[in-house]
């Protein structure tokens, strides 16, 4: 049966023998960058003068009125994010609840200073007031007070760095609410973690000599925008080396690296998004109805039920969104999990939320994918909505699925009885979605387009039966496009990473569950001091199905109990909060609120060259280096370390504004 966790398979180990590609990243981190120019906003009687457009506004004006940079917030950061109103911001502009609810801690809290390195790229408008404005820098620059904090945390640092062990790091456990779903029994806090061996900790440290030198240039050709850039891991080691995680003297114990099993099936993470009301669920019910995980009985009952409450179509539906208020609603909140076997794989499926509200759970759903089925609602205006640029989660969806690392994709162009099976209708999407795929990085090749009906059962495991379908479409089904994916590669090697979705207390026993997908490494019974950015774990448990004992190897999901989580370990704490627009922070698991601080350059998109530095406002689709400051600590990794945790979105307003990967963590101090 499906649950509403985001975690729960315990299959054993598979062979996962492609070479599963990411990214092509190629970048090069540009230092020492000139400072920008100081521009200080001047004042005459009745006038302030714009130090970034030079207009002169009335008095009585907050922001320019040319160029909407706000007068002065930055004088005091703690009163001018009050003066902005956070609450207000949240009240009336349309963020997200965990907006609302990161911000108004905000104010009362302490800035913390690490700052964050990251290159983005960007469909969307990078920091927007409205969809067509530019980012709006504060007035003065905040250059300045970046740089002066940036100067500032360095000095700290370079006193601190040869006194302090990675071990001093400390910090409390924060209790924090989760995008899915809360089962009745367990309480979960802590989403932001990610759990990494002991052994790839201890090495924290001692790795001065900076093996991320030896680490080869990787490549990452974004989806977005196909920029190209060199990277050098590690170009930052006078803060950086100390804590990035050693591969280079990491040896995996035998017992990690699985036997090649012939007859196993290969698990692969398969998230189902796209717009609202796309048939999401439906199709889910669908695909689990047909591989005979939801017998006729119980299907009868949800056609019952359904049909009780007024809401007989969705009883496919209902297989999957199993609360109340998703049924009433009849939308999906939370990421759905279930499974089901093809030809070649144990599926994982993450049904996912189309609404906007709930994006958020979403990322949390696709950041443990493998591949995406991208569903299309075919009948005349939905398609279109869902292609809408400023509020459609077919382009979202299929962007954030893309950059969490997904290069494969089926697009399930549903709900083809409503347009009497019109191929027209299907090629005209195809061209339309096949465009914006291919703007988003996926390849041709990775996309496969199958035509269907969920609630008509057209195209779902067998051949077509309808007549007006059969006569044009001679393509695999879903299920044989499910088949035709690439398994997904794992990686033994190198230490355990596992970013943590889900904790939930089991007080009586005095165990916590942590659940999430094993980016790297292995896991078993028993394994000791498994450490987290808000936690130790003490020694995992009850892994084991049927009462057998299992290890558990990459690209699981996978869900363990251990003793306790006690004190903080592997965090990056303490940043210095400047810029002025609020900004949610995505990055695996985890939600933090963050302000652009610093636009250090912009990019091309196609040769990923350095085309300007220290650029004033960033537009639509442009693609730059900027820093990013956070409010709290999360755990993060450069990307060319650890992609799993070095993936990275920005959010606003309940829109993904920008996408990217962290290059580079310029700063971290510890408490
Ligand atoms: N005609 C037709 N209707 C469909 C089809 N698939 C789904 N629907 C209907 O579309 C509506 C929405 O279906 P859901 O499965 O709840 O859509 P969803 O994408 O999961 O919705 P969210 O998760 O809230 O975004 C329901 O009334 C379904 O019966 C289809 O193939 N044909």
């Amino acid at each position: 049966m499906p649950r509403k966790v985001n975690y729960g398979v315990d299959y054993d180990e598979d062979d996962y023998d492609d070479g599963y590609e990411d990214y092509d990243y190629d970048y090069d981190v540009q230092e020492n960058f000139e400072e920008p120019e100081t521009k200080q906003e001047t004042t005459r009687p009745g006038v302030w003068h714009c130090p970034i457009c030079t207009f002169d506004n009335e008095d009585s004006m907050s922001s320019c009125d040319i160029c909407g940079v706000l007068r002065n917030p930055l004088v005091n950061t703690r009163s001018g994010i009050k003066n902005n109103t956070v609450d207000g911001m949240s009240k009336y502009s349309g963020a997200s609840i965990m907006a609302k609810s990161l911000f108004e801690s905000w104010q009362h809290s302490t800035p913390n200073k690490t700052l964050t390195l990251l290159q983005l790229t960007d469909e969307f408008v990078m920091v927007e007031c409205n969809s067509s404005s530019p980012f709006k820098f504060d007035a003065p620059s905040p250059d300045d007070l970046v740089s002066k904090g940036l100067r500032l945390s360095k000095a700290v640092l370079r006193a601190n760095n040869n006194k302090l062990s990675s071990s001093d790091v400390t910090s409390s456990v924060t209790e924090k609410k989760t995008a899915v779903g809360l089962p009745s029994n367990g309480k979960r806090f802590a989403s932001s973690s990610a759990l990494m061996s002991e052994d790839s900790y201890s090495s924290v440290g001692e790795n001065a000599s900076s093996p991320s030198n030896k680490v080869q240039q990787q490549s990452l050709s974004t989806s977005l925008n196909n920029i190209s850039l060199n990277v050098k891991p590690g170009s930052s080691k006078n803060v950086n080396a100390g804590r990035a995680i050693s591969n280079a003297h990491y040896k995996p114990e035998k017992w990690m690296l699985p036997e090649p099993v012939e007859d196993r099936l290969t698990q692969l993470n398969l998230a189902i998004v796209g717009h609202v009301d796309s048939g999401k669920s439906t199709l889910s019910g669908r695909l689990l109805q047909l591989s005979g995980r939801i017998s006729q009985k119980e299907m009868h009952k949800y056609e019952k039920e359904a049909k009780l409450q007024g809401k007989g179509s969705f009883a496919y539906a209902w297989a999957l969104d199993e609360s109340a208020e998703e049924r009433e609603r009849g939308i999906t909140m939370t990421v759905a999990v279930a499974y089901f076997d093809s030809k070649r794989y144990h599926v994982v499926l993450l049904d996912s939320p189309g609404h906007k509200d709930f994006v958020p759970n979403m990322i949390s759903g696709a950041a443990q994918a493998d591949a995406a089925i991208l569903v299309i609602d075919a009948s005349v205006g939905s398609f279109e909505a869902g292609m809408d640029s400023t509020g459609g989660q077919t382009r979202e969806h299929a962007q954030l699925i893309r950059s969490f690392g997904a290069d494969q994709i089926i697009v399930a162009i549903n709900k083809m009885d409503v347009v009497e099976y019109s191929k027209e209708r299907f090629d005209a999407i195809k061209l339309q979605v096949g465009t914006f795929l291919r703007s988003c990085g996926f390849k041709d090749s990775s996309v496969s387009w199958v035509p269907l009906s969920a609630i008509e059962n057209q195209k779902l495991v067998v051949a077509a039966s309808d007549s007006r379908l059969l006569s044009w479409y001679k393509g695999p089904s879903l299920f044989g496009a499910i088949d035709s994916l690439r398994p997904p590669a794992r990686d033994y090697s190198k230490p355990l990473v596992m970013p943590i979705c889900d904790v939930i207390k089991l007080p009586p026993q005095g165990l916590v569950s942590a659940c999430g997908k094993l980016e790297a490494g292995a896991l078993r019974n028993g394994s000791k001091k498994l450490k987290t950015s808000t936690s130790i774990t003490r020694r995992s448990h009850g892994l084991n199905r049927n009462g057998c004992p299992l290890i558990l190897y990459c690209r699981k999901n996978v869900c363990f109990s251990c003793e306790s989580l006690v004190s903080n370990q592997y965090t990056y704490s303490r940043i210095l909060l400047l810029g002025n627009e609020k900004l949610e922070f995505h990055i695996h698991h985890a939600r933090e609120a963050a302000r652009v601080v610093k636009i250090l350059s912009l990019l091309d998109s196609r040769t990923g060259k350095v085309t300007k530095k220290a650029p004033r406002c960033l537009l639509a689709k442009q693609s730059a280096v900027v820093e990013v400051a956070l409010q709290e600590a999360v755990c993060v990794e450069e990307f060319s370390t650890c992609k799993a945790l070095g993936r990275v979105f920005l959010r606003a307003l309940g829109r993904t504004i920008a996408v990217g990967v962290v290059t580079r963590i310029i700063e971290e101090l510890r408490e």
